[in-house]
């Protein structure tokens, strides 16, 4: 190995190596109380004290987790509380199968520069993860970010359409293989120890300062809260789908039963006590026929036939829905004139009107789409809410967007988040984007799950 910073040229002492000579790199997944000082005092020094009680040991409790540091030990004794002080710290967790995200590594003050610590920490979580050829690491940058994604791209990153919406901003899913990163960051033919006695070409210096500093500084405004971070940590299940990082409660729920919803330009209008009594015949006819459901399907733009793909959605449908289409109908097209003035949307006439029931169970969701584009005849979406007494599942909040701006650009500062309430009807232009926040049906059981009944009011088509 070529030495450019060592210590071995007395005239080239590094910075450094004086303390990396008595660092060593530990990881846990449990926190031993002299790690839980040793972390405590590390994020206090941050200045982000809470970094350990609302990130870390929730993330470690939920398993599949892991601490990375940089330890060094009290010469004497080196046992208790108070024994090891961290100069550097990394969180990995596991997201979905094979795909794990890592925290920046965060560093005391003093050793922000020392990229040799830091590329020593990381090897250690790469090659953790690249036992497995096929593991992944993710990062979340948000929409417009220039640093963040030179340095991911750069690295071998790819940047995929999984978005993450916050109050802040949009942000986009990086993935790359842990294995490929190694090797990119040129971490794959250099030794931990070197990396610590700064015993490496040059060239590590660069690509690990750049990617580092990059991520770190990025993630850093997060740490305290309401920032607005470059980039941020993807939630647990969040990869692959499960949009479980997106934040509840940005919106605000409808405080009537009656009421048209106008924030901004995103017009909807929510009906309560739209089926009254027959909501419980409703509910005793679809428990009847669980059986029959299917696992909900997704229609992208410009395919031809519907088929299941968990990353955009997962839920269960029941398309015979023979038992309640008249009646529920009959009651729509009742209530459309009144609802189209006050959406402030001229009529049209009517054309097919499609319906399903949906069964959300624990960990279902529907993430950010729209139901038409621009050619499609649905007009309108409609989402009728409905479930078990007394309500026995949380979360699944039907969240609309503003639409304006580009295809596919929502704004998350213009959003209106539903709380499902029994009984309630929704109705909305196909055109806005929506989802449907994750559920949690803690019971598991299919009857206390979010039901709806939910479909699309065609404009008739020219003749
Ligand atoms: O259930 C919801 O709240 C939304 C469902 C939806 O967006 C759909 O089925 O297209
Ligand atoms: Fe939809």
């Amino acid at each position: 190995m070529v030495s450019q910073f060592g210590d071995k040229d007395k005239d080239r002492q590094n910075f450094f190596t004086q303390n990396n000579s008595c660092t060593r790199i530990d990881v846990f997944e449990e926190l031993s109380p002299t790690n839980e000082a040793a972390l405590r005092q590390f994020f206090r020094r941050l200045g982000a004290p809470q970094y350990v009680d609302e990130v870390i040991i929730p993330t470690l409790r939920l398993g599949d987790a892991s601490v990375y540091a940089a330890v060094r030990d009290r010469p004497w004794p080196p046992w208790g509380l108070g024994a090891r002080t961290f100069s550097a710290v990394c969180v990995v967790h596991n997201v979905a199968p094979e795909s794990w995200a890592p925290s920046p590594v965060f560093t005391a003050d003093e050793e922000g520069t020392n990229i040799g610590l830091i590329g020593a920490l990381y090897k250690e979580v790469l090659e953790a993860l690249a036992v497995s050829r096929t593991s992944e690491v993710c990062y979340l940058a948000a929409e417009g970010s220039v640093l963040a994604d030179r340095v991911l791209e750069r690295n071998g990153f790819r940047r995929d359409d999984d978005v993450f919406m916050t109050e802040h901003a949009r942000y986009f899913t990086y993935r790359a293989p842990a294995h490929e990163l190694l090797s990119n960051l040129r971490l794959d033919d250099v030794s931990v120890p070197d990396l610590l006695a700064y015993d490496f070409p040059a060239e590590v210096l660069d690509r690990n300062a750049l990617y580092h500093l990059g991520i770190l500084l990025g993630a850093r405004p997060g740490l305290t809260d309401r920032q607005r971070p470059e980039i941020i940590d993807l939630a647990r299940g969040g990869h692959a789908s499960k949009p479980g990082g997106v934040p509840g409660g940005t919106g605000t729920d409808l405080g009537t039963d009656q009421f048209g919803g106008l924030l901004g330009e995103l017009p909807y209008v929510s009906l309560g006590r739209f089926l009254g009594s027959d909501a419980e015949n409703l509910m005793r006819n679809v428990l009847e026929r669980e059986e029959k459901f299917q696992p909900a399907t997704v229609l992208p733009f410009g395919s031809t036939s519907p088929f299941v793909d968990e990353r955009r959605r997962r839920g269960r449908t029941l398309d015979d829905v023979g038992f309640i289409y008249d009646a529920f109908v009959d009651r729509l097209k009742g209530a459309l004139p009144g609802a189209l003035s006050r959406m402030g949307i001229e009529g049209f006439p009517v054309g097919r009107i499609e319906l399903q029931v949906t069964a959300s169970g624990d960990g279902d969701y529907y993430r950010m789409h729209r139901d038409a584009d621009a050619e499609s005849t649905r007009a309108l979406s409609f989402v009728y809410f409905f479930n078990a007494e007394p309500r026995r599942f949380f979360g699944g909040e039907l969240r609309m967007y503003d639409d304006r701006g580009v295809e596919g650009v929502a704004h998350a500062n213009c959003s209106q988040l539903l709380t499902p309430r029994q009984d309630m009807l929704v109705i909305f232009p196909s055109r806005l984007p929506h989802e449907l926040l994750p559920v949690r049906v803690p019971s598991q059981k299919f009857a206390d799950g979010r039901f709806t009944l939910n479909g699309w009011i065609h404009r008739a088509e020219k003749c």
